[in-house]
């Protein structure tokens, strides 16, 4: 059995991550773990049980390796049971409830019941939502049939939640990029896109399936000016097929196609460094899930949420929950406008999508303005990962 060559230190933490569908699992935990290690200098495993999810948004990944490390963090398969020794540190996260390997929870259990002072806090962190009851159970504990205790970790938009992903400089780097247009448009040529101008309106579009796109696309061909929108391989290809003059699987990156004012670019996935500097190159992202959401939010742009579907519809609560925050101190008729296009691209709904966007059109640069100050309220003070260690090292 291979060894985990850092389990020779007490104080890393094992990260657990479970990809359930799409990158949003992996995207998460991914960025928290580069921060741990960036910011706090903790050293960080991290278990994925797919690898090939994983390099999409880590293009430098090798799928077949065991372990290797990228930033400094140390990647691992996890494949179950687990075929890497375990020795666990100073924490065991496990994401979004996935199941932990069974030598892991012996581990924890023997630990605890053995020698109080070296087990390791054990966390699970949760899905991202703007709802109230957040603030009531972040941090709860919960006693496991095993005797050990495991910690909800919340991240969430108020001071009593676990916060939201934020790097340190993030926002430095950003306004930095921002400041001169030579690195948006550097960016593109880079990307393999041609036939952009400064002036041009851009659109970055990573969404799921949805009428309401295929709705806006018609919109953005009769367009007076100029609209170009930027598409990763992925899924937002599915719903403009119609538009497309061959299969997406035939698509190219760097492939684009002009219909009227609106040419459609075919993106390659980047790691996430490049799609944050793709989010804040656009005029508009339309972004989804989890970590994309709070990425277009850090970019300081408008933006268009396609939440995660979920059973019954329980994701136009999230989706109202976030809407109510966000709309909080914005003027009632930018509030309702932007409120209505993302209700209406959440509900496939493409004749309002379509009504709605005009209206946006007119309130784009008070809409504007409130994208730039709104990182600052939404981080309150503390990012999750200054919370997450705090969490840590109270408990
Ligand atoms: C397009 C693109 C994305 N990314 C990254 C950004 C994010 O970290 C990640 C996308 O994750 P999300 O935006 O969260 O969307 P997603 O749809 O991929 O993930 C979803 O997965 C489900 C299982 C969860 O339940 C959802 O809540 C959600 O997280 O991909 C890149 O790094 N490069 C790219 O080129």
């Amino acid at each position: 059995m291979p060894t985990n060559s850092s389990c020779l230190t007490q104080h890393h933490w094992d990260i657990f991550c479970t990809v359930v569908d799409n990158y949003g699992d992996i995207g998460v935990t991914w960025r928290l773990a580069k921060q741990l290690v960036a910011e706090y200098n903790i050293p960080i495993n991290l278990w994925v049980d797919d690898l090939l999810s994983f390099s999409h948004i880590l293009p430098k990944l090798d799928i077949n390796k065991a372990q290797q490390s990228f930033f400094g963090v140390n990647i691992f398969q996890w494949n179950n049971p687990l075929d890497i020794e375990f020795k666990s540190g100073e924490v065991v996260i496990e994401a979004f409830a996935c199941e932990l390997p069974s030598q892991v929870k012996g581990q924890i259990e023997q630990l605890h019941h053995h020698s109080d002072t070296h087990a390791p806090t054990w966390l699970n962190l949760e899905y991202l939502s703007a709802e109230d009851w957040v603030d009531g159970c972040h941090g709860l504990p919960s006693s496991q049939p095993n005797g050990v205790t495991k910690w909800f970790y919340f991240p969430g938009f108020s001071a009593k939640t676990g916060g939201l992903i934020c790097e340190r400089d993030l926002f430095n780097q950003r306004d930095e990029w921002q400041a001169d247009p030579k690195h948006k448009l550097a960016l593109f040529k880079q990307l393999g896109l041609q036939g952009i101008n400064a002036q041009d309106t851009v659109i970055s579009v990573f969404s799921y399936e949805t009428e309401a796109l295929t709705a806006l696309c018609h919109l953005w061909q009769a367009s007076p000016t100029p609209v170009h929108a930027l598409i990763p391989k992925g899924r937002s290809l599915n719903s403009i097929q119609s538009l497309l003059p061959c299969a997406i699987e035939d698509l190219i990156p760097g492939q684009q196609f002009i219909i009227g004012s609106l040419t459609l670019h075919i993106l390659p996935m980047t790691d996430q460094n490049g799609f944050d500097r793709l989010l804040w190159s656009c005029d508009f992202n339309i972004v989804r899930g989890e970590d994309s959401f709070l990425r277009a939010q850090w970019a300081a742009k408008p933006f268009i949420w396609h939440i995660y579907p979920q059973e019954d519809d329980y994701h136009l609560v999230k989706l109202q929950a976030f809407i109510q925050i966000y709309c909080d101190n914005l003027a009632p008729e930018i509030a309702t406008t932007w409120s209505e296009v993302n209700l209406a691209f959440n509900q496939g709904n493409t004749n309002a999508v379509v009504m709605h966007w005009q209206h946006l059109l007119s309130v784009n640069l008070p809409l504007m303005q409130h994208a730039i100050k709104w990182p600052i309220n939404a981080l309150n003070d503390a990012d999750l990962a200054s919370r997450l260690v705090q969490f840590v090292n109270n408990s």
